[in-house]
């Protein structure tokens, strides 16, 4: 699924519009056909939680509805209309009493006239397009038997273009408008609202009449229906204006926008419903547009990671490659130990963990499944210094990926031993934890050697801050664009960790994951996800496909983890392995 900026979907309108040549009010028409039905669904839905459904169903009206059909043999069965002679062999055809086909049913009618009936929804409408999707929704949802009333923010003569001629087709059919300001509105008198006050156009916090709109809308309990984005809402980062919309759901036209695949925009925006409006999404593909919602299809038909993780009968441990993982110290022993479980259980062949010389004896046993190799002098202590960059990299000579970071801490010269391995090590590598600690506090490091080998960088918001010297919150306004400008600067892939991680690419392409669970929020699972992205990469998947695979297997192993302790809270970073 593609996600788009709002600059991005102005390009994408101008280019169907001017380019395909489909009228911008037949866009628009489709915009408000596809919301009102998804005021609709959710009025269905709330109908039958409340059993009013199931009691309306119990009447003649529901069992005349199931389709029925005398067989030849007179047994009655129940589907759909059979081709004409089609009998069963042997039976003799009956003239006239042959199978009747069902009666035209009303496809359009999502909800029982009765229903429909007993809403009445009051349609928020703004000035510009978005307004005018609202009264096209309007339109529909009268069609569907709801009473609507239009409340527009601004005079209705202010509305131009399609969102004029909107106005005029709900005037015509003689919808109810309001106009704030102008006439009292009491929010009592509905059972629901759709927000179609400001969409994409929108910049910076609703003004005027649209935040007083916003704040009554909020206050008055009922469901919202968001047209496009809840107003209120950065469409480009997720940020939220004062006010905002607080929405049920949110009918977002064409494809996802930005703002409503992060937080904190994504838990203002309720459930997202993308609904096509007529704009071909091929038309993504040909406008360069390479920001994704990480789905098991988008791993496969963009990155070639298949989640199913297909292994070949013949393999062997050799065929699935060999990490190095290069952590723990003292008192961290933990983190690299984590990192290196989740590697096996990635499905890499093997394992050695390069650790400091005094920690081999008492961690041998840990994970009967790995090899230890020290790589300090015994009197280093349980610490990590300098002199080990040689030590490591002789070990790397036999391995297919590093995994550097978990545990590591800080040394005297970290940052030149981390240097040393960056360009010493031409393969796949994967930098976490202290180790992206020692880039961001590392003397020009534009000047260190592009790597040959796949770089990947798996900051959370607190070391993203660090490497790209801004504050943790300027990270957070706009994940993807800090990840994004990182990765392509540097030439690495880039993981910003946290709710709906993304994982932005080299070539400027990113991808936000929409797996796993608060319960992940633990001391360890960072080192997990090391372990996962390094033992992929040993196994042969590109940078970023071993990174998208890795947070979307992460997260799912930690939904898993959440399930089997029985509540997020409960999660461990071990669990999380287990589950995997
Ligand atoms: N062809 C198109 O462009 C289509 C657009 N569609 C809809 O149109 C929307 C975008 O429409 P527009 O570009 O007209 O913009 P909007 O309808 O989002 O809002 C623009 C209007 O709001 C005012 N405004 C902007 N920021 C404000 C603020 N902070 N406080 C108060 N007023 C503010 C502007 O002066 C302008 O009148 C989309 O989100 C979507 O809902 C759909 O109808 C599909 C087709
Ligand atoms: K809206």
């Amino acid at each position: 699924m593609y996600v788009v900026s709002s600059e991005q979907m102005r390009e994408l309108d101008r280019h169907t519009i001017e380019k395909i040549g489909i009228p911008a009010v037949a866009l628009m028409e489709n915009a408000g056909r596809v919301i009102a039905e998804e005021v609709l669904k959710l009025c269905f839905q709330k109908k039958a939680g409340s059993g009013w459904m199931a009691e309306a169903s119990h009447g003649p009206a529901a069992s005349d509805a199931a389709l029925q059909y005398g067989a030849a043999d007179g047994a009655v069965r129940r589907g759909v209309c059979p081709p004409a002679g089609a009998f069963e062999a042997g039976a003799a055809p009956l003239r006239g009493l042959g199978p009747a086909c069902p009666p035209p049913v009303a496809g359009d009618e999502l909800l029982p006239a009765e229903a429909a009936g007993q809403e009445h929804w009051l349609i928020l409408a703004g000035k510009g397009n978005n307004g005018g999707d609202g009264a096209a929704a309007a339109r529909y949802l009268r069609d569907a038997g709801m009473r609507v009333t239009l409340l527009y923010a601004a005079e209705p003569s202010t509305l131009a273009g399609e969102a004029a001629l909107q106005r005029d087709a709900a005037a015509a059919l003689g919808i109810p408008a309001l106009v704030h300001g102008r006439d009292a509105v009491d929010f009592r008198a509905f059972t629901g609202i759709v927000d179609a006050l400001l969409g994409t156009g929108s910049a910076g916090a609703p003004r005027g009449a649209y935040a007083d709109l916003i704040r009554a809308a909020n206050a008055s309990g009922l469901p919202i229906v968001a047209a496009d984005i809840p107003s209120g809402l950065d469409a480009d980062t997720g940020a939220l204006h004062e006010p905002c919309i607080s929405a049920e759901v949110t009918v977002c036209l064409a494809f996802l926008k930005r703002g409503l695949a992060q937080y904190p925009g994504a838990g203002a925006a309720g459930r997202v419903v993308v609904r096509s409006i007529g704009i071909p999404a091929s038309l993504c593909r040909e406008l360069g547009i390479g920001t994704y919602l990480l789905t098991p299809h988008v791993l496969r038909t963009v990155l070639d990671a298949d989640v199913a993780r297909p292994r070949s009968p013949e393999g062997h441990k050799g065929t699935y490659g060999h990490v190095l993982t290069v952590g723990g110290s003292r008192t961290m022993s933990g983190a690299g130990l984590l990192a290196t479980r989740a590697a096996l259980r990635a499905g890499c062949g093997l394992v050695t963990w390069a650790l400091p010389a005094s920690l081999v004896l008492p961690l041998s046993g840990a994970a009967p499944e790995v090899m230890l190799a020290p790589a300090t002098d015994e009197e280093s202590g349980g610490y990590w210094d300098e002199a080990s960059a040689e030590r490591v990299l002789e070990l790397a000579k036999t391995r297919d990926v590093l995994a550097v970071g978990p545990g590591l801490g800080r040394f005297e010269g970290d940052s030149g031993w981390l240097r040393r391995l960056w360009e010493g090590w031409d393969g796949p590598m994967v930098v976490d934890a202290d180790a992206l600690n020692m880039l961001s506090s590392a003397d020009g490091v534009d000047a260190w050697k592009v790597r040959p080998g796949a770089t990947v960088l798996t900051p959370h918001p607190g070391e993203m801050s660090r490497l790209l010297g801004i504050s943790t919150a300027e990270v957070q306004r706009d994940r993807i664009s800090a990840a994004t400008a990182y990765a392509v600067r540097h030439g690495v892939t880039l993981v910003l960790k946290g709710a709906r991680t993304i994982v932005a690419s080299p070539d400027g392409s990113a991808y936000i994951n929409t797996t796993g669970t608060s319960g992940m929020a633990t001391g360890g699972t960072g080192d997990v996800l090391t372990g996962i992205i390094a033992g992929l990469l040993a196994q042969g998947y590109s940078g970023p496909g071993a990174a998208a695979l890795g947070v979307w297997l992460h997260g799912r192993a930690g939904e898993e983890a959440a399930r089997r302790r029985g509540h997020p809270a409960s999660v461990l970073a071990g669990d999380v392995i287990d589950a995997l």
